[in-house]
């Protein structure tokens, strides 16, 4: 085994006996992930790992694989789960919590089985942020981050990509009863009560089953 190897061992080992509580949010480009961990954060002292931001930092470090994620952020195509697994785990470790909301991840069939594999970490629940794809569109064409991938010919390939490959994943944990899918063509103030809900609920009933209080 050698060296890196070695290394990315010890921070699967490590991160498992953290026993980290992990909630997957998935949603089109453009359904309110960012906006809405942001504000979960706000209020249950949540992570918020979002893959894309990630990914994002990674090329801008100068890192050896910057200009692969840049062609493939350009064209809307998932890069290999092993980099983005690697990022988000060395952002957990990193993070003293135990608590994360990991968002845009898994967005295929690859990262889901990939993530499962390494990491053995199972999420707690799925959040689904569905909304129609009209919306999407206006939403990521006024999202004015400077996002090279923002534009309209790459937000069509991203559209395609979700319904292609990331939504066979939600309907992966459908089918285990683990989605929690909510109407995100509300207001953001209508979406995030929809959420509180969710987190006042679900993640009580979490800790106490954790503690063997159910
Ligand atoms: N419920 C909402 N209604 C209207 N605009 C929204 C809503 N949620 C988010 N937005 C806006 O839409 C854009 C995309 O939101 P963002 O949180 O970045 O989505 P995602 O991370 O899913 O791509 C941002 O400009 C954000 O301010
Ligand atoms: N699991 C992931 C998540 C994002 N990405 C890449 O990062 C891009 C932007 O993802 P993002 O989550 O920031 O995008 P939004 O859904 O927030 O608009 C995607 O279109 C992919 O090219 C990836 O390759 N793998
Ligand atoms: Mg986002």
């Amino acid at each position: 085994m050698g060296t890196s190897d070695a290394a990315s061992k010890d921070v699967t080992v490590s991160l498992a006996e953290k026993k980290p509580i992990v909630v997957f949010v998935l949603g089109g480009p453009g359904s309110g992930k960012g906006t809405q961990c942001a504000n979960i954060v706000q209020h249950f002292g949540y992570t918020h790992l979002s893959a894309g931001d990630l990914l994002r930092a990674e090329r801008n470090s100068g890192s050896e694989n910057g200009t692969m994620i840049q062609n493939m952020m350009k064209e809307g195509k998932i890069v290999p789960s092993e980099l983005t697994i690697k990022l988000l785990q060395k952002a957990m470790l990193e993070s003293g919590n135990n608590k994360f909301l990991i968002d845009g991840f898994p967005r295929n069939e690859e990262n889901r089985a990939a993530f499962e594999a390494v990491t053995k970490i199972e999420p707690e629940f799925v959040l689904f942020f569905n909304c129609p794809e009209e919306e999407l569109e206006r939403r990521i064409l006024n999202r004015n981050q400077g996002r090279e991938d923002d534009n309209i010919e790459t937000i069509r390939k991203r559209f395609k990509v979700f319904l292609e490959s990331s939504l066979p994943v939600i309907e992966y944990y459908k089918a285990k009863g683990k989605v929690l899918e909510i109407d995100a063509a509300k207001s953001i103030e209508e979406v995030f009560d929809a959420v509180k809900v969710i987190f006042t609920t679900k993640v009580e009933k979490v800790k106490r089953h954790r503690c063997n209080i159910l």
